[in-house]
């Protein structure tokens, strides 16, 4: 059987800015969840920031991948769960169809094939990595726009993915202004530290560690 649900809407241009201007490693500072693990860019550097169209194949079966990516609209980013299966559904005539149809990029679950076809098209690529054991069309089943799991972490359809050369963030849109906003506030305290740093200061007192290291210190362990 093949399911589809509609489409989400596209993510605020604004809100798209803004968050291409901070990283994924600094919401990793804050949080724990959301952060897809196992994936990694066909290339870096490698950024984008769009909206999850998902799709949920069985191991074998990319009948979904290539319906959906007939879909894709600026800004979207193909998301592929398989099921578990490490084989390649995604290689150049696919990456060459997203990049056409102004996809923002591609996150699978699985593997890719024509890694130079990928490269060269400019679409940027996270997945399991590259594996010559292909999906087929085979019209068995798969659902387009539904939750998937990528690497551990679950989907929505209409998700912010959050994606650079550290990795990917996943969360969902209603909280995305928020993360962007902290994100800047945090990363604009970066280059006063680079300075206070140079010219002497400490690390770990800037950061605090110093402090709870002390407090938290064995006595047996002063030598
Ligand atoms: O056709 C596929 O499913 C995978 C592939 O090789 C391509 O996209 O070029
Ligand atoms: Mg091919």
């Amino acid at each position: 059987m093949f399911v589809r649900r509609p489409a989400p809407d596209p993510l605020e241009p604004a809100l798209v800015k803004a968050l291409s201007t901070v990283s994924t490693s600094t919401l990793g500072h804050l949080r724990d969840y959301g952060f897809p693990r196992g994936l990694a860019p066909l290339r870096r550097p490698a950024a984008f920031v769009g909206v999850a169209v998902t799709v949920r194949i069985p191991h074998l079966d990319s009948t979904a991948v290539h319906v959906a990516a007939d879909g894709l609209r600026p800004g979207d980013v193909l998301v592929v769960d398989q099921s578990g299966d490490s084989r390649s559904c995604f290689g150049g005539v696919l990456a060459h169809t997203a990049a056409a149809r102004g996809a923002a990029g591609a996150v699978l679950a699985g593997s890719v094939n024509d890694v130079e076809e990928i490269v060269e098209t400019g679409l940027p690529v996270f997945s399991a990595g590259v594996s010559a054991r292909t999906t087929r069309i085979l019209g068995v089943e798969g659902s387009i726009n539904i939750t998937v799991t990528i690497g551990g972490t679950v989907v929505n359809p209409g998700d912010v993915i959050f994606a650079d050369s550290d990795g990917i963030a996943v969360f969902d849109r209603s909280e995305a202004w928020d993360i962007a906003n902290l994100l800047k506030e945090k990363e604009a305290a970066e280059p006063d530290a680079r300075v206070r740093i140079s010219q002497g200061e400490h690390l770990s007192d800037l950061t605090g560690a110093a402090k709870l290291f002390a407090a938290g210190l064995s006595t047996d362990a002063v030598r």
